[in-house]
């Protein structure tokens, strides 16, 4: 048997947390061979922690056989301590009519604190997952606030973007899921995101070729995907909960344990490449071995691209600005 990995959630007691405990303690997310120590953090709040607490209990009446240990705590230095894993989930979500962005100064501070906090007392290897809105530049508020820590381990999640993605063109391409490999979404985890299928494949096929639908390309396919998590929203009066933790344990899985070449889409700070600027947390592909994760390079990037990947750089830009005086 391995020795237990410490993976710390926040906002466990929310409704992403409560679709996610239970997945990462049964072995989805880092295999049917890792125990894990679940350290799980929720606000200092009366109604928070009974909840939480209530979480816990459940999470005791399932007797997974891989869950070695519990902790639940108000405290981050608590919650981070030795942690090999954070998934930062807990924050504000948005309601109906607002944009994600709108929730950057409020979230900002959660970021600040956590970032720190994991700088402290974190393993010096910790993969660092944020899930709570503006998913990027949190990310990049963690990273920045935690200096001692390699800038690489914080990631953005975009994989509910990825996954939205294939989705969709499964259904208009008629070919199943699976079969799809080399599909892109680049920047942000916002509308202006641009999922790109210049590169996918089918069993080998070019699913630009098969398609071969601009129009559909640009006024259907980008649009629906960048706003799906609207939709959700619109037709649930809340936002994701179990797609967002089903992204979640695909990221971390795959940067765990590898993606066998398949490439996915991940929040990463970037390196230059594509000209985007260094250490905006940008969506590209990446392909994961050995628990790291390795851009593709050198991909052809058109007019109609350029455009789209400069428009949500741009966002980025106006995000980060938009926190520069906390930082
Ligand atoms: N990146 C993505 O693709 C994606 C997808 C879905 C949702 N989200 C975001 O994930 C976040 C959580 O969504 P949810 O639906 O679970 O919300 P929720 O309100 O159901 O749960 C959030 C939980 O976080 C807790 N919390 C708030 N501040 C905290 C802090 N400082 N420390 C610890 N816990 C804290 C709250 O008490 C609450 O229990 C939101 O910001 C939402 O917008 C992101
Ligand atoms: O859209 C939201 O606010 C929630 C989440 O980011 C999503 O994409 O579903």
């Amino acid at each position: 048997m391995k020795a237990p990995v410490r993976v710390a959630v926040t906002g466990a007691a929310g409704q992403i947390g409560y679709a996610l405990l239970f997945r990462i303690a049964s072995g989805e997310m880092l295999g049917k061979d890792q125990p894990v120590i679940l350290q799980m953090l929720e606000l200092p709040l009366e109604k928070a922690q009974a909840a939480l607490k209530g979480v816990m209990m459940e999470l005791e009446d399932c007797a997974f056989p891989l869950l070695a240990g519990m902790i639940g705590t108000s405290d981050p230095l608590v919650a981070f301590k030795d942690a090999d894993y954070a998934l930062l989930v807990g924050a504000r979500p948005r309601g109906p009519g607002m944009e994600r962005k709108d929730l950057l100064l409020e979230n900002a501070k959660i970021f600040i604190e956590q970032g720190k906090a994991l700088n402290q007392v974190a393993s010096r290897d910790v993969k660092v997952l944020v899930v709570g809105n503006p998913a990027n530049t949190n990310a990049y508020i963690a990273m920045k606030s935690a200096p001692d820590l390699p800038a690489k381990n914080f990631t953005a999640m975009l994989r509910l973007d990825h996954n939205r993605a294939l989705s969709q063109l499964a259904a208009k391409a008629g070919v199943p899921v699976a079969d799809i490999e080399n599909l892109v979404v680049w920047g942000n985890h916002s509308p202006t995101m641009y999922p790109d299928y210049r590169f996918a494949t089918a069993k080998g096929v070019s699913l630009k070729d098969k398609i071969n639908d601009p129009d559909w390309n640009a006024n259907v396919f980008i649009p629906t995907v960048g706003k799906r998590g609207a939709a959700i929203i619109e037709a649930r009066g809340l936002s994701s909960a179990a797609s967002a933790a089903n992204a979640a344990i695909d990221h971390m899985r795959d940067w765990a344990l590898g993606t066998n070449g398949k490439w996915v889409t991940m929040g990463v700070p970037s390196d230059g490449s594509y000209g985007i600027p260094e250490g905006i947390i940008y969506g590209v592909p990446v392909t994961c071995a050995n628990g790291e994760y390795t851009r593709v390079r050198d991909l052809p990037i058109d007019e109609f691209s350029r455009e789209r990947m400069d428009k949500t750089l741009a966002e980025l830009e106006e995000e980060r600005a938009g926190v520069a005086h906390l930082l």
